[in-house]
């Protein structure tokens, strides 16, 4: 389970990103966060993973406080974490990637595996170098399969739509399906897509920096896709659980 209490995060100069976010995702569940552009959904998601450090407040993972610890360490607890815009790494295979994500060597069938469950085809992929030659739609499906290579307790995805093309979504969406009902991970994923929002157990809206609404998707969907107008949610409950 993860539970944020009180988060917060601030630029150098003293601009507060984060304002105040506690909430809870319980173990197994497919938890989605949204809202406007610019609301700090992705800051949020780089705090939990490490890739920034909270100002104040606390983050806590599966019973331990994890505020202190770099992105190696939250790493090695089984946090997997993929960007909004994917890393490039020159001299790298595909296979390689996943391989590093899985810490083992993978059969040609893990690796069809794999990359099927974002849309890709191995034989085509699999020694592909991460570098431009990978289209954006391509690197980012790529990523998610590193991610899901992990197996990680808690894998957060960071606009998984971004740059996949129709086909490859609706094959993204049905492997959030399967992971959830696998219960494997507890998925922290942002995003704008209906369709992801749709599948959620649970939704969280960010804006401003705090949390806006928060609760169960059958529950918050109806009133998201009603208020049409942006920010999308009434201001609300700053402490969600979830
Ligand atoms: N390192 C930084 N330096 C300056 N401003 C930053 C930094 N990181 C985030 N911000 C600002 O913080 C705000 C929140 O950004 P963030 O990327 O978290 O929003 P978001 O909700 O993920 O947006 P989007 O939906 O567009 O991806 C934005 O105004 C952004 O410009």
């Amino acid at each position: 389970m993860l539970t944020l209490e009180h988060l917060a995060w601030s630029l150098p100069d003293g601009t507060d990103i984060v304002k105040d976010v506690s909430l809870t995702a319980k173990d197994g569940k497919l938890v989605v966060v949204t809202g406007p552009n610019g609301g700090g959904k992705t800051s949020l998601a780089k705090l939990v993973a490490g890739l920034h450090t909270q100002t104040s407040g606390k983050i806590i993972f599966d019973g331990k406080d994890i505020s202190g610890l770099d992105i190696t360490e939250r790493a090695r607890l089984g946090i997997a974490y993929a960007f909004q815009q994917p890393v490039r790494f020159k001299g790298l295979t595909v296979r390689d990637l996943l391989e590093i994500a899985a810490g083992h060597e993978l059969s040609e069938d893990e690796l069809c595996d794999l990359l099927g469950r974002v849309g890709l085809c191995a034989d085509e992929y699999i020694g592909r170098e991460l570098d431009s030659g990978l289209s954006g739609g391509e690197m980012k499906r790529v990523e998610i399969a590193s991610v899901l290579a992990r197996r990680a307790p808690l894998c957060i995805f960071d606009e998984p739509e971004a740059g996949i093309d129709l086909w490859s979504f609706a094959r993204l969406v049905e492997t959030f399906q399967d992971l959830r009902a696998s219960r494997q991970s507890t998925l922290l994923v942002i995003s704008h897509q209906e369709r992801i929002l749709s599948i959620a157990d649970e939704i969280v809206v960010i804006a401003d920096g705090r949390v806006r609404q928060a609760g169960p998707a059958s529950l918050i969907l109806p009133m998201l896709l009603a208020d049409e107008s942006t920010p999308r949610c009434p201001l609300g409950k700053e402490r969600a659980s979830v």
